[in-house]
């Protein structure tokens, strides 16, 4: 495994070698705003095949695509960032004008996005609205280590974080997450989130989720999470 977990590293870097005009190791402390400056990396959609998908990662996207083609499931679209009406819901619930945070985030985005292709959280998350479920394909790579060579808890925590959002379909703030870490994920290995709606009461959403390998032999986690609509006559601050 971590063979392969190396050579997935040098084909990265070999392919943002062979990249012309292709951005530094972040490490290399490049200012963000360069970044933000190109139209292109904010509007791009990152939930799609990249070099450093695996096999395994391009099988599933290719199957969840299929199953697209009648409508019943859809693929969510993934930004670093994004000024949809759900994104305004959550500035006028959580910033305070008065302070200015508009510039201050100028430079924000979704930190699962932060990473270049293939040394963080590559994934995309397909939904099916009747069944009120999705399906996160999740591949973490060499930087969410945490034990060596097994995915950080806490980068799973992550993706099912997302995951289970991904069910609700609106602006909701994570209330309660629970976790029950049954094996350790291999760093580099894809792994797959299904996720469901279990009851909704009132502005509480009740979700689970389990997390299992590419051959669904091996329950790597299960998971609870309470998620609160955000209620727009409140403010949290
Ligand atoms: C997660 C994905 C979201 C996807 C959204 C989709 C699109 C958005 C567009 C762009 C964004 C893109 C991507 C987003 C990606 C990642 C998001 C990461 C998610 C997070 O990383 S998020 C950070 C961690 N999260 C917090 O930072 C929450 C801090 N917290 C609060 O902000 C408040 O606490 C809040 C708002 C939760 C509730 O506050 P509130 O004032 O609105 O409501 P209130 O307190 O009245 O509770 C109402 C009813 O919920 C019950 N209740 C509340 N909390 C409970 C608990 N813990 N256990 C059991 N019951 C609980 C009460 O008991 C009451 O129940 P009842 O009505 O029966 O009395």
């Amino acid at each position: 495994m971590l063979r392969s977990c190396t050579a997935g590293l040098r084909s990265i870097w070999a392919l943002r070698g062979r990249r012309e005009g292709a951005p530094r190791l972040s490490t290399d402390l490049q200012p963000a705003r360069r970044l933000f400056s190109t139209e292109k990396v904010i509007h791009k959609d990152w939930a799609l095949p990249n070099p450093s998908w695996s096999k395994d990662l391009k099988l599933l996207f290719d199957q969840f695509m299929k199953k697209c083609e009648d409508g019943s499931w859809e693929r969510l679209p993934s930004y670093k960032r994004r000024s949809t009406q759900e994104s305004e819901d959550f500035t006028t619930y959580f910033l305070d004008p008065k302070l200015g945070e508009e510039e201050r985030l100028s430079q924000a985005q979704l930190f699962t996005r932060g990473f270049e292709d293939g040394l963080g959280f590559e994934y995309v998350i397909f939904k099916n609205n009747d069944e009120k479920r999705t399906v996160c394909l999740f591949q973490g790579g060499p930087y969410l280590q945490g034990v060596p060579g097994l995915l950080h808890g806490g980068a799973m925590a992550t993706m099912i974080d997302i995951a289970l959002g991904s069910c609700t379909g609106g602006a909701v703030m994570t209330a309660n997450l629970n976790i029950n870490f049954k094996r350790p994920v291999p760093l580099c290995s894809v792994v797959v989130i299904n996720s469901q709606l279990d009851k909704l009461e009132g502005r509480k959403l009740f979700l689970s989720c389990n997390v299992r390998s590419v051959d669904e032999k091996t329950l790597y986690s299960e998971a609870t999470g309470l998620f609160i609509k955000v209620d727009p006559e409140k403010r949290s601050t």
